[in-house]
């Protein structure tokens, strides 16, 4: 029975339901009948009940015993052999009574879970020998459909699940999956049927339906390149969205993470699995439409504001007079002298910002593939890019001074006079004006640049070079040219060297200084103001422009900070035993990759 409290309360509730129908039901008889329902004892019983099992689900108890009517009919058996006492009278006369021998017979049913319904013994000869990830699936249908339609695979041939109804059969039994290939049902083969042939074999069919089929999963290993690995080019955190549909089913992810794409036929939440994550539970991530929609509507802020034009600074200024430490190879980079075309075209996304710049696509995601790097393989190109006075040629040179045998530089390329100290090879490569044009139209140099009337150039063969010594080949160039060396030939490795918040910067850059004259090594140029401000536009400008080549942000606040994770990151990734790449370097050859630097500009 009820406690008082507990049938008081729900005899509250029950009023107010009633008193919430008032108003709903018209007729007096109808009022007074449904009163009479919800006021029935045994329906306050019934929400007694539920309490208890609710209770006991908790703690999910195990029987004690599977066959308590036979025991009860044994001991009344038993019982009658001894003394009729008051208290053995009684108990026989219990046991005896049918709602006692009834309430038994429920217990050991649900005991032995005789409720669910048995199903045949799996055939020995359904599996064929070569067929072993083949799965039979007995099913229990009623009258009601088994809530799955097929469809013929058009590759194929074969008959496949297509859908599969919420809360139908199938649904509940979570034996059935989308895309499962099935080849029997109730032992008669599905091959060369068609769907309409098929569908009257299952309608018909009641009780037990078999079903063999070939899990669409274990499809999927058979055939690894079918799997989709997407990089993430954004950082992504459900708590923080509020139109995700579900939060507990989405999942954060940081930029650089590589996320296997399980399902995208969902246009704005695609599902994903968190390689490295233990769990493998697919959950939902935002699609790639979707998140370019959102940035869309968030960006409102101009790319890059324009500022005064600076005289260009000198392009070829031997480091050493900056650094004290003279490296061969280690020289200011072309950057320099293609800042101010980088600034012509950031202005111009400034002036196109109402129509062009909305074409620009944000960092999404990119699909890429696993790499296994055999030692005997050559290390990957690493590339480093930046806005001009980032920190690009400090961190190279750290890099450099850390492992000289590990890693190592182009010599650039020029047609200017060998000076007294210098060394064809070492310092430059001096070659002919008539030779370099040559290159120039051959192809042969990721970036080049005039001044003073003298070319300057970093060619593919250098790298080429560097990278057969074993080492790995550190290169700067301007952001433009990265697609120069975005083959699979290289593999680049692709730095963004960021600077850090103005506060940051101004504090950190107090000191550095840069010289602007290679013929006045004593002037030197502390950073301005504006000159930190256009680092950080232009900064902002390469991020949203190439940030999708992008495999590693640095932020250069503290260099030794900065340095200290550029070194572990790569350490991580050359020591990785999957390396991610992106997928389209596989159909991409090294003679594509030279044609392609056919865009080289003047
Ligand atoms: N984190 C830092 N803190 C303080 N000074 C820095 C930092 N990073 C770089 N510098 C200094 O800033 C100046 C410019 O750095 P660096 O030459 O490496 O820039 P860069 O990105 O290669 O630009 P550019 O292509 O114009 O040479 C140098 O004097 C360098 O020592």
């Amino acid at each position: 029975m009820l406690s008082r409290t507990e049938h008081r309360g729900v005899c509250r509730l029950l009023s107010s339901v009633m008193s919430g129908t008032e108003s709903h039901t018209d007729r007096e008889e109808d009022y007074r009948f449904l009163h009479s329902m919800l006021m029935e004892k045994k329906l306050h019983l019934l929400f007694k009940i539920h309490e208890r099992l609710r209770r006991f689900e908790k703690r999910s108890p195990v029987p004690v015993q599977e066959h308590a009517a036979s025991l009860a009919s044994d001991l009344a058996a038993e019982l009658i052999y001894q003394d009729w006492t008051d208290e053995v009278k009684e108990l026989v006369a219990l046991f005896s009574k049918p709602n006692f021998k009834s309430l038994l017979y429920v217990h050991d049913a649900v005991a032995q879970r005789d409720f669910e319904p048995s199903l045949p013994p799996i055939p020995d000869d359904t599996l064929e020998d070569d067929e072993d990830s083949v799965k039979i699936v007995s099913l229990f249908k009623t009258k009601d459909p088994l809530g799955a339609t097929i469809k013929r695979d058009e590759s194929t041939g074969a008959i496949v699940v297509a859908r599969i109804m919420r809360g139908g059969a199938a649904d509940k039994s979570g034996l059935i999956h989308e895309g499962d290939e099935l080849k029997e049902v109730n032992g008669v083969s599905l091959e060369h049927r068609k769907p309409k042939e098929i569908l009257p074999l299952l309608t018909r069919s009641q009780g037990e339906v078999t079903f063999t089929i070939v899990p669409a999963s274990s499809k999927e290993e058979m055939s690894p390149n079918k799997k989709l690995f997407m990089r993430a080019l954004f950082d992504y955190d459900p708590s923080e969205d509020p139109t995700v549909p579900c939060k507990d089913a989405a999942f954060a992810f940081r930029r650089g993470d590589v996320l296997q794409i399980v399902s995208m036929e969902d246009e704005t939440w695609w599902q994903a699995c968190h390689l490295g994550d233990s769990n493998t539970r697919a959950g939902l991530i935002p699609s790639q439409q979707l998140h370019e929609r959102r940035v869309a509507l968030q960006r409102p802020k101009a790319l890059f504001t324009p500022r005064r034009v600076k005289p260009p600074v000198t392009e070829d200024v031997d480091y050493g007079a900056i650094t004290g430490i003279h490296i061969a190879g280690l020289r200011r980079s072309f950057r320099l002298g293609t800042k101010s075309s980088w600034d012509r075209g950031a202005a111009q996304s400034k002036r196109w910002s109402t129509g062009v710049r909305s074409s620009l696509r944000p960092p999404t995601y990119k699909e890429v593939i696993p790499y296994h790097r055999d030692p005997k393989d050559r290390h990957r190109l690493v590339v480093l890019v930046g806005p001009s006075g980032v920190g690009v040629n400090e961190l190279k040179r750290r890099l450099l001074i850390s492992d000289p045998d590990h890693f190592g530089v182009t010599v650039p390329y020029t047609t200017r006079e060998r000076r007294r100290r210098e060394t064809e090879g070492v310092d430059y490569h001096f070659v002919s004006i008539h030779m370099f044009e040559e290159d120039i139209l051959n192809h042969r140099f990721v970036e080049y640049g005039r001044y003073r009337g003298h070319y300057y150039g970093t060619s593919l063969d250098s790298v080429d070079r560097v990278m057969a010594e074993g080492k790995v080949c550190l290169l700067d160039v301007h952001p433009n040219k990265i697609k120069h060396v975005y083959t699979s030939e290289f593999k680049p490795y692709v730095v963004f060297v960021k600077p850090p918040r103005i506060e940051e910067l101004r504090l950190t850059r107090r000191r550095a200084k840069v010289i602007c004259d290679e013929d006045d090594k004593n002037s030197v140029r502390i950073f301005s103001e504006e000159d930190l401000e256009d680092m950080i536009n232009l900064a902002e400008t390469i991020e949203s422009q190439c940030g999708h080549l992008f495999d590693k942000v640095i932020v250069n606040g503290d260099i030794a900070v900065a340095f200290r994770e550029l070194k572990v990151d790569l350490e991580k990734m050359e020591e990785a035993e999957v390396q991610w790449i992106p997928a389209k370097w596989i159909c991409s050859s090294p003679t594509k990759a030279r044609r392609r630097c056919g865009h080289l500009e003047g």
